[in-house]
């Protein structure tokens, strides 16, 4: 693929989506067995076919429709023919797509394993990494590119599995993040994210339409006695994974402590920004380190500058109940504990601190990007037990903008678009905008306040919603 000149600029969560990384439901996703499932980071199985067609690709052609419309406006019918096998969404069929906005990770890996050198050193990663032969590491780089990336992705080939799947790689915004005009990359907390990691890596260092951007891939540094650490505890591990940093202003990032950031990765992280000049601040939120939370961007997104959707019972200032005699005995661990702390490049004394996200979010939608309206909050849930926990879950806080006030998000979280239309918002299915879209009833430009939905039986099983499934490489400044 001939992708060279792609500008990476990413400054705001909000600002037009110009480019992003993507990737689409690959077979090894179909290949999650029970019993491995939660190790793999995965609820439970899914159905490929489902997942992929009723819903995955309803995400996919309102990406293109947004960002290049040229390559699906008036072929929408042709698209869905059925005798077309879906082979406009599938990488390695000559009809696909091929996009240079909304860009697939297949088709670069692919790329960049087509170059004898950097195939030798990824194959290798990867056979050490997954404990390969010799003689399979050999028989894979004797393997054609194409081939080669779908196996490394799968783990499979020729009907044959050689390891497990990374079904995680749909959710591209863990493994690095463009901020302003560098990528830093990540180091994942989970073992089956390693993999993807090192795909990451190989690409950002390699491919030529991240050439001109060599010098700004930042990797986060181990702290020296890392591997001294006796036992393999990973609470000390210096960790750090993209759903837990957001870019929110040009200068300023959020990154989460939670289950899968350490202190040390987000410190470490903090460090090598501001050295490299990259921001200048950096707030850091420590989140309680659940399942349910495992990233900053499960809690809350950002949906325009002056709104944003949230998980109220961590977001908002709590009204502490009287303490029970035996609270003494039940100290709370810091870890569950929420905790906010803002550092400024070369400010000396005191962070400053804010007493619960909401009070952040609210500093950061008036003071980093000039909102003169109070802050709105719209809530998981419409903020009412049970379902506020329930649809953050199935991932109602996150949320992917694809300009300021049009985001998409999971159909089956009706209590949080309840609360999304109370605060002005129209609610509609992507399958009736798209054909919208295609008719020419409406465009991308003239939408407006909108929460677009997309059937989510099948995918929310993977824990992840679409802020997840995106890795934003431009957006336009806000
Ligand atoms: N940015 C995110 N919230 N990513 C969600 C990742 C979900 C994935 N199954 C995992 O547990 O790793």
């Amino acid at each position: 693929m001939n992708l060279t000149g792609l500008k990476l600029s990413v400054s705001s969560e909000i600002g037009t989506l110009r480019a992003l990384l993507i990737h689409s439901p690959d077979s090894g996703l179909g290949k999650v067995v029970p019993s491995k499932a939660q190790d793999w980071l995965f609820e439970d199985i899914v159905h490929l076919d489902i997942l992929r067609k009723h819903e995955y690709d309803y995400y996919l052609k309102i990406l293109l429709y947004f960002l290049d419309p040229d390559l699906i406006k008036g072929k929408l019918e042709e698209i869905d023919q059925s005798s077309q096998r879906r082979s406009f969404f599938k990488p390695r069929n000559p009809a696909f797509h091929g996009s240079r906005k909304v860009v697939e990770l297949e088709g670069l890996l692919a790329d960049i394993l087509a170059e004898p050198p950097t195939r030798q050193k990824l194959v290798a990663s990867v056979c050490a990494l997954e404990d390969c032969s010799y003689r399979l590491q050999d028989e894979f780089n004797a393997m054609p590119a194409g081939d080669l990336a779908s196996m490394l992705i799968s783990g499979s080939v020729n009907g044959k599995m050689h390891f497990a799947p990374i079904p995680n790689l749909i959710f591209t915004r863990d493994i690095g993040i463009v901020i302003n005009d560098h990528i830093l990359l990540n180091k994942p907390a989970k073992k089956a994210r390693l993999r993807e990691t090192l795909i990451a890596k190989y690409l950002f260092f390699n491919h030529p339409l991240f050439a001109s951007y060599r010098e700004n891939v930042l990797e986060i540094p181990n702290s020296f006695n890392n591997f001294l650490r006796p036992g393999d505890d990973t609470d000390e591990k210096t960790t750090l994974e993209g759903g837990d940093v957001m870019v929110v202003s040009p200068s300023h990032i959020l990154i989460g402590c939670s289950e899968r950031t350490s202190v040390s990765g987000a410190s470490e992280a903090v460090k090598l920004l501001f050295e490299k000049g990259v921001i200048t601040k950096a707030t850091l939120i420590r989140i309680p380190h659940k399942r349910d939370f495992m990233h900053i961007d499960t809690l809350f997104t950002q949906v325009k500058r002056d709104t944003w959707v949230v998980l109220g019972s961590v977001a908002s200032r709590q009204v502490k109940p009287e303490p029970e005699p035996a609270d003494r005995f039940t100290d709370k661990k810091s870890k569950d504990k929420t905790q906010i702390m803002q550092f400024e490049k070369g400010r000396v004394g005191q962070p400053r601190e804010f007493a619960c996200i909401e009070d952040l979010l609210d500093d950061i939608s008036s003071n980093d990007l000039g909102s003169t309206i109070p802050t709105t909050f719209i809530y998981s849930g419409n903020n009412s037990f049970p379902f506020d926990a329930r649809e953050q879950w199935t991932d109602s806080c996150n949320l992917l903008a694809l300009k300021e006030g049009v985001v998409i998000g999971y159909d089956r979280n009706d209590k949080t678009a309840e609360a999304f239309r109370e605060k002005g918002f129209s609610v509609i299915k992507a399958a009736d905008l798209v054909q919208q879209f295609e008719n020419g009833g409406t465009d991308p430009q003239s939408l407006t306040n909108t929460l677009i939905t997309v059937p989510s039986a099948e995918l929310s099983r993977a824990r992840g919603g679409f802020h997840c499934m995106s890795m934003p490489l431009n957006r336009s400044e806000l």
